[in-house]
Parts: C-alpha cells; structure tokens; sequence
C-alpha cells in the first residue's frame, strides 16, 4: 500500500477513535466504513490534480489562451483519467469505471504526438513504469456503462475544463457508486481559496464524504492528513441567501437564474465559477444555492459530473435534486437521464428555491 494511503487510513481511524472518546455513551470504535477506498480515492485525487497543475504551468500559455487552443486541457484530461484509473486498478482491480474521456483520440498515427505527451505525464506521476499501452488501457477501463447493480467509479479528470484553461476554477472528481446510489465522493480542487473568506489566501482544498459521515475538508497535497467538517450555512431566510452558477450561460441558464433569484427576493449577484467546486461553496456554506437549469431540453447530464458533489452537499447537511425537486438518479447509466436541471441548498432555503424554480419554469413554458 502507498505510503500515502496508509496515512489517510490511521489519520481516519484516529479521527472516529476522537469522536469515539468524547461520546459518553461509546462503547467502542466503528471501523471506518470504506475506509480503503475513501484513503484511495484521496490519493486518486490528489496525484491527477498534480498533474493538472503541472500541464497548467507549462502549457497554458497566453499563446494557447488567446488561440483558444484546447490541447493542454486534452492533456491533463487524458493524464488525469489513466492516472485515477490506474491506482484504482492497481486497489480494486474488480471495479468498473464511468469515466469521461475514452482513448480514440490517443491512437495511431494521428494520435502520436497527444499519446506520447500523455504517456510521459502518466510516467512522471505514478510510482511504476507505464508503456503507451497500459496509458491507452487505463483511459478506457473508464468505458463501463453504468447501471442500478454491484459497485462502480464514476471520474471526471477535470471538471470545468474551461475553468482550467482560464487559470480559474477546476477539479478532479472521484466517486464511487453502489447498487445505484453514491456512497464516497472526493472533489479535488487546486485553484480553490482554502479559507474562502481570503481569496487571495492559500488555495488548493480536498472535499471528501462517505454516506452516513459527513464531509470534511482538507488541505490538497497537505503534509499532514488533518480534516475539518464541512457543514451548509443555517441561513433561513431566502432573501439573505446567495447562489452560484456556471460561468458559461451554456451549460445553466443566467437569465432563469436571475428571475429566480428576483422570486426569492435575492439581492446578491449570482457567484459565477466552475465545475463541482460549487457543491464544495455550498457544502462549506460560502454560497446557499446552486442552480442549475436547463438550456437544452435534450441534453442528459453526466453522472460524473455530479456524483462527488451531491455526496459532498448531502452529507454536509443540505440537499440536492433535479428541477423538479426529484432526488439525482445515477442508476441509470452514464448519464442522470431521469433528471433536469440540478438544484443544491441548504436545508433552511431548499424548499423555497424549488417552489422558485418551479414556479420560473412553468412561467417560461407558458409563455413560449
Ligand atoms: N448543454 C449543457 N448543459 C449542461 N452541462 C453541460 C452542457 N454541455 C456540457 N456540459 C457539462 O458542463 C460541465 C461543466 O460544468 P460547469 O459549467 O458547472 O463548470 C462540463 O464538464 P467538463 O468540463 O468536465 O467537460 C460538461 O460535461
Ligand atoms: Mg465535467
Ligand atoms: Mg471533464
Ligand atoms: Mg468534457
């Protein structure tokens, strides 16, 4: 076992030995449930995020920014994904894996100039030595197609892939789904202040849940495995909440947010970021809401997109469903086909943002 998962394993099994001893009626400690995969996926996560780091210092340059050359993000993405998916392989050799990205694009003589950048940035971030095809294996053991039954992963290598080029918000997100519903969740993200309330402070937080344990953050790449609970804000009051959303209007419409925000009477601009660092901002109670809402009726959201995230909230107290308040269906495969739209609060705004985004998108229907 990696010296660094040994150590995320002790550090969990002292943190319940501490809750253990200051409960009057404690008999004894509970073992960690899933304590292997939770110390794992940690490590996961943390590797393919050094990755990220590294391709986004080297090859994100203003030449590739104004070019809006996508090549350094298809990079990391494709490291990222065989990095995760080996360790995981090397752990738990008989879990399928739900990834975003596949090989195609990696092979043949098209693909060699991608593949060998991949492979070198594989090699540099794994212990052991990997050949062009061991990369190309990994990427697609992420090809599983998901489902209702037995154990899988599902990883997006960077989420927010525009975020990662704009030197903004991104992260690697690692979940682990059983009999159809998610049971850990790590989100890695490099670029997040660690104490929000100090933007230009420190970044770099690792947000982790485990069903029934709460979510707790840490430092990413801390030298020690300290962890701090993460818990949603006790705002009741919707109009002094404040809500995130997407950068891009494409994936989330800005203009349904805004007459939502105007039906919950919400003064404070809309926080705009990227990938599931805004599950992280609720979860941590730096932001109350997370909208959502659809842009294209036909587009199925991607399981790997949300898995980590709506642990993360879940278990920090708030909750999550799609726009008709229905809970997140990820037995359904690779995509939340059952479900539109996403909605993540704290429990105090929850209901009222529903009736807000039912209300907002009845009136739309009506009107078109
Ligand atoms: N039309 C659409 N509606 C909603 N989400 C979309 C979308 N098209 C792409 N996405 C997803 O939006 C994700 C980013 O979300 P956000 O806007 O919250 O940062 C993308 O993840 P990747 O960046 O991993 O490809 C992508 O999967
Ligand atoms: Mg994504
Ligand atoms: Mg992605
Ligand atoms: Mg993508």
């Amino acid at each position: 076992m990696a010296p660094g998962i040994a150590a995320c394993m002790r550090a969990r099994r002292s943190y319940r030995a501490g809750t253990a001893l200051t409960a009057a009626m404690a008999h004894s400690v509970r073992v960690a449930h899933l304590a292997k995969e939770r110390a794992v996926a940690i490590e996961a996560v943390e590797r393919a995020s050094r990755v990220c780091t590294a391709v986004f210092q080297r090859l994100v340059t203003e030449e590739t920014l104004t070019k809006k050359d996508k090549s350094p993000v298809t990079v990391a993405d494709f490291g990222a994904q065989a990095v995760v998916n080996a360790i995981l392989e090397r752990h738990f050799p008989d879990d399928p894996i739900v990834g975003e990205e596949d090989s195609k694009d990696l092979r043949g003589e098209d693909g060699r100039a991608l593949r060998d950048k991949v492979v070198d940035l594989v090699n540099a971030a794994v212990d052991q030595t990997m050949s062009a095809d061991e990369v190309l294996g990994a990427i697609d053991r992420g090809q599983y197609a998901g489902g209702a039954t037995g154990r899988h992963w599902t990883l997006d290598p960077i989420d927010g892939t525009k975020g990662f080029l704009r030197g903004e918000q991104f992260a690697v997100c690692l979940a682990l789904i059983v009999d159809g519903k998610v049971r850990l969740g790590v989100v890695g993200c490099p670029n997040l202040p660690v104490d929000a309330s100090q933007p230009l402070g420190d970044r770099g937080v690792l947000a982790v849940a485990v069903e029934g344990e709460g979510a707790f953050q840490r430092r990413l790449h801390a030298p020690s495995d300290l962890e701090t609970p993460m818990r949603v804000s006790a705002v009741a009051d919707p109009r002094d909440a404040s809500f995130c959303e997407s950068v891009e209007s494409g994936h989330s419409s800005h203009g349904d947010s805004a007459k939502i925000a105007g039906l919950l009477g919400i003064h404070r601009e809309s926080a705009r970021m990227d990938s599931q660092c805004k599950y992280v901002a609720v979860a941590r109670g730096n932001a109350d809401i997370y909208l959502r809402l659809p842009v294209d009726g036909s587009y199925e959201e991607k399981i790997w997109d949300h898995a980590a995230g709506n642990i993360i909230v879940h278990e920090a107290g708030g909750r999550v469903s799609d726009v008709s308040g229905a809970a997140l269906d990820f037995s359904a495969g690779r995509t939340l086909k059952h479900n539109k739209g996403v909605v993540a609060a704290s429990g105090g705004v929850f209901d009222a943002a529903i009736a807000a985004v039912k209300q907002t998108l009845a009136d739309k229907l009506q009107t078109a």
